[in-house]
């Protein structure tokens, strides 16, 4: 068989020219060196290198931007550069001119290696899903209304740490910590037993704000620069007992994968859809009600060693990313290039609709075991029919180190 050239992608590939998500990768032969690059089909475009290969196409300008190590110059640089890039790239991909000068710079996705694509700012996790959140209040709080009071009020979310936020394929240790049952005299210190995956989307912030300048509404995308997956690793028996009454702490931080691919927000066009319709009116830096719709028609499948547990309905989400990043800022609070914010886990109203296993199993388990791979891909409707690949997002269960918080010697 002859072997296929890069550019003649397979029928339906969801990484086609309405994709072109940014990542970052390396190769065998320098595997220290860090290069922006472009997904199509199974291949990633060398981005670093296009500027000198393609100067007519590509603004000399950018070409610093496009040799870092990392997206944030490129995060940083605005709306208007974002869609320069993006317009570069789809040329030297798709016009047949430039294929003996683009085919070089294309690398088989099985020969590289993807790293964190993006030096992560600050994370936010929401708590965006209905479903989701009726069916966690049920669990956790069952002698309460299921929604808290606040929650068709506003966004609930918690500031989650970014330094553990790590890339698919990355191994998730078991962590240990203290938990509780409610019948327990006192609580113990050791590896989780109720380790659970919350399958969600990411919004990647490129262009910063100012301190005191809240981000309406409206300029959503002037500061997001794209969408990846998220797995918010949570240890429920952690998280049960320490949650009252900050939110989420450890049961959370110890880590957080996102997908390699960072998806331009300008790809999901044709998945906008308007979100479900809200009982409760919002206030007005929350009314979203003469905006573009605001809802993403992501598709998304949770596997558990390769098996179909779920797949979860972006479309159902209640706040959108819009109203969420407006939430985020109405204080006054400023964005950095590199702010992630995640939905919070994503849930619809069918039992194989939920996001995470407490939901899944109605609390009782089982959860993950070591040894457990979990992964999350999506898909979007895009223009014409074709999908648009969120790619994947996956991760392993290692076993709990041996006492880490042991006492000193
Ligand atoms: O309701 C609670 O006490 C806790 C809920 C969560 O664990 C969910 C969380 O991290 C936010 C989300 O992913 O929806
Ligand atoms: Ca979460
Ligand atoms: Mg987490």
């Amino acid at each position: 068989m002859p072997e296929q050239s890069p550019f003649d992608l397979t029928e339906g590939d969801p990484f086609g020219p309405h994709t072109l998500p940014y990542g970052v990768f390396s190769t065998a032969d320098a595997p220290g060196l860090r290069r922006l690059g472009v997904r199509y089909g199974r291949h990633v475009l060398d981005l670093g290198a296009l500027p000198d290969a393609l100067p007519d196409v590509v603004p000399a300008a950018h070409a610093a931007l496009l040799a870092a190590d990392t997206l944030n110059p490129l995060l940083a640089a605005g709306r208007p550069v974002w869609q320069e890039v993006h317009a570069a790239v789809r040329t030297a991909l798709t016009d047949p001119a430039h294929r003996t000068t683009v085919a070089p710079l294309l690398r088989p996705l099985d020969d590289v290696t993807l790293h964190l694509p993006f030096d992560v700012a600050d994370y936010v996790d929401f708590y965006s899903s209905e479903h989701h959140a009726t069916n966690v209040g049920r669990i956790f709080r069952p002698d309460d209304a299921a929604l808290p009071p606040n929650w068709k009020h506003l966004p609930i979310g918690y500031h989650g740490r970014a330094g553990t936020v790590v890339v698919s394929g990355t191994p998730v240790v078991r962590p240990h910590g203290q938990r509780k049952a409610p019948a327990d005299a006192a609580p113990v210190f050791g590896p989780s037993t109720r380790l659970d995956i919350e399958a969600e989307v990411g919004f990647v912030v490129g262009t910063p704000s100012t301190l005191h300048a809240p981000v309406g509404l409206d300029a959503f995308r002037t500061h997001v620069f794209g969408v990846c997956l998220v797995n918010d690793w949570s240890a429920r028996d952690i998280q049960a007992w320490e949650y009252v009454p900050l939110g989420p702490f450890l049961g959370k931080s110890f880590a957080t994968s996102v997908s390699a691919w960072i998806t331009p927000l300008d790809a999901f066009d044709a998945a906008r859809t308007a979100p479900p319709a809200r009982d409760v009116p919002p206030l007005p830096y929350l009314d979203d009600t003469a905006a573009e719709p605001g809802g993403l028609d992501l598709r998304i499948e949770v596997r558990l060693n390769g098996e179909v547990l779920s797949r979860p309905p972006f479309a159902a989400m209640y706040w959108t990313a819009a109203q969420q990043l407006a939430h985020l800022t109405v204080n006054g609070a400023s964005l950095r290039t590199g702010d992630l914010y995640a939905s919070g886990t994503v849930s619809g109203p069918e039992p194989d609709q939920l996001g995470c296993l407490l939901e899944l199993t109605r609390g009782k388990g089982p959860y993950l075991q070591d040894g457990d791979e979990v992964t999350l891909t999506a898909w979007a409707p895009g223009p014409d029919g074709v999908r648009i690949g969120l790619g994947e997002v996956t991760g392993r269960v290692l076993p709990a180190l041996e006492d880490p918080a042991g006492a000193p010697a």
